[in-house]
């Protein structure tokens, strides 16, 4: 399990994440929300050890990230970052072969192979399989970079906005594939959203995010409500239910009564 506890992070004096209290449930789906510049990025960086706190810590099973030797880490956890770099002369199988180098350290073996296969066809790329990855469009990049996640086959993957760029289609594909990891694999999935309706399709859990702060944390459906949601985003919503779930409709005109405002 991941759990953070009081973690705070500052950069140049300016307080970015402050006493971040969060465990995620294993082998569930937990969304990330929250307005922009609220730290999710940041907080999904902290847990995956790219950043290291100023006070407080993140564990898995109970050791501290920055303690986990590092190719073990590789193997258990795997994040989608949203700037991740650009690999140009590479085809799509040899960059979704890569996620598999933290288990084959160099020696493929056929269980590699299938790994790549499958997690090719999840993401509806064995077509693209031979194309170089700098001739993709921006959506088929997209769902390349998430393969090779899902290839790494760790028990913990991390997603920062990984519906960026996709057709509705594609949106699809890939929360079928996320979806699938946590329902089928039982991986623990950790995943950035601005879409609440794909927050309401995918996570049974929610952690809502403002200025740094956790704002809210709970069951997606305790979560997602309208007035926590206009005190959130300071912005107005009309929250419908479809097929048991909630649907969030933004309202034009941001007008959002005065008294929702106020924070508790
Ligand atoms: N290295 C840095 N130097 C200065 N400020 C930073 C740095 N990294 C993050 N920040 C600031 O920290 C805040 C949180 O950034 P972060 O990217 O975590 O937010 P976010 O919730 O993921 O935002 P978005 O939804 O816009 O992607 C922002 O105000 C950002 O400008």
């Amino acid at each position: 399990m991941i759990s953070v506890r009081n973690l705070s992070y500052a950069v140049g004096g300016t307080p970015i994440l402050s006493e971040v209290t969060v465990d995620i449930v294993p082998g569930r789906i937990t969304a990330l929300i929250g307005p922009n510049g609220a730290g999710k990025s940041t907080l999904l960086a902290q847990m995956a050890r790219l950043l290291r706190p100023d006070t407080g810590n993140v564990t898995l099973d109970g050791t501290d990230v920055h303690q986990v030797p590092t190719g073990d880490l590789a193997r258990r956890l795997a994040i989608l970052r949203q700037e991740q770099g650009q690999p140009s002369r590479m085809t799509v199988r040899e960059l979704v072969g890569f996620g598999r180098f933290p288990h084959h350290r160099g020696r493929v073996t056929a269980r590699d192979r299938t790994h790549v296969d499958t997690a090719l066809e999840r993401l509806s790329l064995t077509e693209f399989a031979g194309r170089y990855f700098d001739t993709l469009s921006g959506g088929q990049k997209q769902r390349v970079l998430i393969a090779m996640v899902l290839c790494q086959d760790t028990e913990v993957v991390l997603l920062d906005e990984p519906m960026n760029n996709l057709d509705p289609a594609q949106v699809q594909v890939v929360m079928g594939a996320v979806d699938h990891m946590s329902q089928a694999l039982g991986k623990t999935v950790v995943v950035v959203l601005h879409d609440l309706n794909h927050a309401a399709g995918l996570a049974s859990q929610v952690v809502a995010m403002k200025a740094g702060r956790v704002f809210a944390k709970g069951e997606t459906d305790r979560i997602l409500n309208r007035p926590l949601l206009e005190r959130l985003y300071d912005a107005a919503f009309d929250v419908l239910r479809h097929d048991g779930r909630p649907i969030v409709v933004p309202k034009a005109g941001n007008d959002v009564s005065p008294a929702l405002n106020v924070c508790p």
